[in-house]
């Protein structure tokens, strides 16, 4: 916490930049007081800070806007979906001037019921269904992002079957391998995105990617060669993303250098020098007081001198650029507020003895700390204590033992029943990754602006799931 963050009771980072503690003990988001938030709309609750959201979707555009226009092109940021999409989520990203990225046709469905025009939207997958490529076909997306070769023959048959021709990104791994966790990282060969840009090392794989035996060319090459040939599909460019939650800016540029080296080789082969390059999202940000999030204005600098250096070398024009920021506009900008149910101490081994606090949801509103051992952080937000702190171990209430919100915390000792507690961080792949398991209802989606709170999306029921069971 800095010194005008304490003056001002603001809690700094993690916390989005509306949470402040008051007077009186209790924390407030927006002007909204955590114990107003809880009576009025109950817990656990996913509490969004919209001003916060809005800023750091502005943050990401004017840096990179301002650093492209500085080595002379221009930028287009695509909010990624897949962190949290909701109706009034993709309002907001719009009127800051983003684009909206989706993975599926619910995506889809959603940033269209938003209003985002079908020309700014793109739309990802690793296996879209015919029917999520016609909606995107008949929404007029700006971009299809293909995935395989397999993908390439559907969308141009879909798009002859309609009668448009359908604009294409190829999605390429380039190697550079970045990110928080294994299940994260998206550009090493290993795994199930894109299309290497390395040539085939073997005849299984090359037959597994449906090459001719005998050719030399990378699996990425033959897809941009196939579109390009393809009368149906427009190429127009090349898509890179190489993970997830990454706090090295050096991934970035390493993947941009791969991706140019890769237009400039089309272009000397078939004259079509394509003119977008997206590199995609993955910029990570800080989960734990005291962690150093990416600093947008500085990556944004680095990524377009390094863009810049490659084509002045390669002798190619600079292309458009996309990035698709998703975690770092609206991780920051979300909290989780949950009520504590019971408290158990525990003797360790070693003597120690952890508290375990549970609360009212867990793994289904938030799978990352079981899924990718997510640290978090948490704080009691109702009321300030005196009490010595103890180690705290926060937990949901389902039947796992792996059901952990917080692994390892400092909490009052006096923390009881009743007590608010908050995470914050968990705008990003928290509601968005949410279950029902053991029949939970998940949690609503509240945004707070201006001391004022309103639900965006409501509290499924018992009667939402019973709705579902036909008997
Ligand atoms: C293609 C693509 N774009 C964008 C994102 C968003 O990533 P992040 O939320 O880390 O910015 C992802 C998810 O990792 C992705 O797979
Ligand atoms: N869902 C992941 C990241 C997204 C991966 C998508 N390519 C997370 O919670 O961190």
């Amino acid at each position: 916490m800095t010194r005008s963050e304490a003056a001002t009771g603001m809690l700094g980072v993690p916390w989005s930049t509306g949470v402040r503690r008051r007077d009186d003990g209790v924390v407030a988001v927006a002007g909204v007081g955590v114990d107003a938030l809880a009576a009025r709309h109950g817990t656990p609750a996913y509490v969004l800070d919209e001003a916060d959201f809005r800023a750091r979707a502005r943050g990401y555009r004017t840096a990179f806007a301002t650093a492209f226009a500085e080595v002379g092109t221009g930028v287009d940021v695509y909010y990624a979906g897949k962190a949290l999409l909701t109706v009034a989520v993709a309002r907001w990203a719009r009127e800051e001037g983003l684009r909206v990225d989706t993975a599926s046709g619910g995506e889809l469905a959603v940033a269209l019921r938003a209003g985002v025009p079908g020309a700014e939207i793109g739309l990802h997958g690793n296996n879209k269904s015919d029917a999520e490529i016609l909606a995107a076909l008949d929404a007029g997306v700006g971009r299809i992002i293909v995935d395989s070769l397999v993908e390439i023959d559907r969308v141009a048959a879909l798009a002859a079957s309609r009668g448009v021709v359908a604009p294409v990104m190829v999605r390429v791994t380039t190697g550079v391998h970045a990110g928080g966790h294994e299940y994260i990282s998206t550009a090493h060969e290993d795994q199930k995105f894109g299309l290497s840009v390395n040539a085939a090392p073997s005849v299984a794989l090359r037959q597994a990617q449906d090459a001719p035996v005998g050719t030399t060319d990378s699996p990425a090459m033959r897809a941009l060669l196939a579109v390009v040939e393809r009368p149906g599909l427009r190429l127009l460019g090349i898509h890179s993303h190489i993970g997830s939650q990454i706090l090295d800016p050096a991934g970035f540029e390493a993947a941009a250098q791969v991706v140019l080296r890769l237009r400039a080789e089309l272009a000397e082969r078939t004259g079509v020098l394509v003119d977008d390059v997206d590199l995609g999202g993955g910029y990570g940000i800080a989960y734990l007081p005291g962690e150093v999030p990416l600093d947008p204005d500085r990556i944004a600098k680095d990524v377009a001198g390094a863009v810049a250096a490659v084509c002045g070398e390669l002798g190619t024009p600079l292309p458009r650029i996309s990035i698709e920021p998703g975690r770092a506009v609206v991780g920051p900008a979300g909290l989780t507020l949950y009520t504590v149910g019971t408290v158990k101490p525990v003797a360790l081994d070693d003597g120690r003895v952890r508290t375990y606090v549970s609360v009212d949801g867990g793994m289904s509103d938030n799978i990352r700390p079981a899924l990718y051992e997510a640290q978090y952080h948490a704080e009691l937000v109702g009321r300030v204590s005196d009490a010595e702190p103890v180690l705290a171990r926060v937990v949901g209430k389902h039947c796992e033992s792996g059901d952990i919100v917080v692994h390892e915390v400092q909490l009052p000792g006096d923390v009881r029943a009743g007590d608010l507690l908050a995470v914050p961080v968990t705008g990003a792949y928290g509601r968005s990754m949410a279950s029902n398991y053991n029949l939970l209802t998940r949690p609503p989606v509240v945004a707070v602006a201006g001391g004022t709170s309103r639900v965006l999306v409501r509290r499924e029921t018992v009667d939402d799931l019973l709705a579902l069971d036909l008997g």
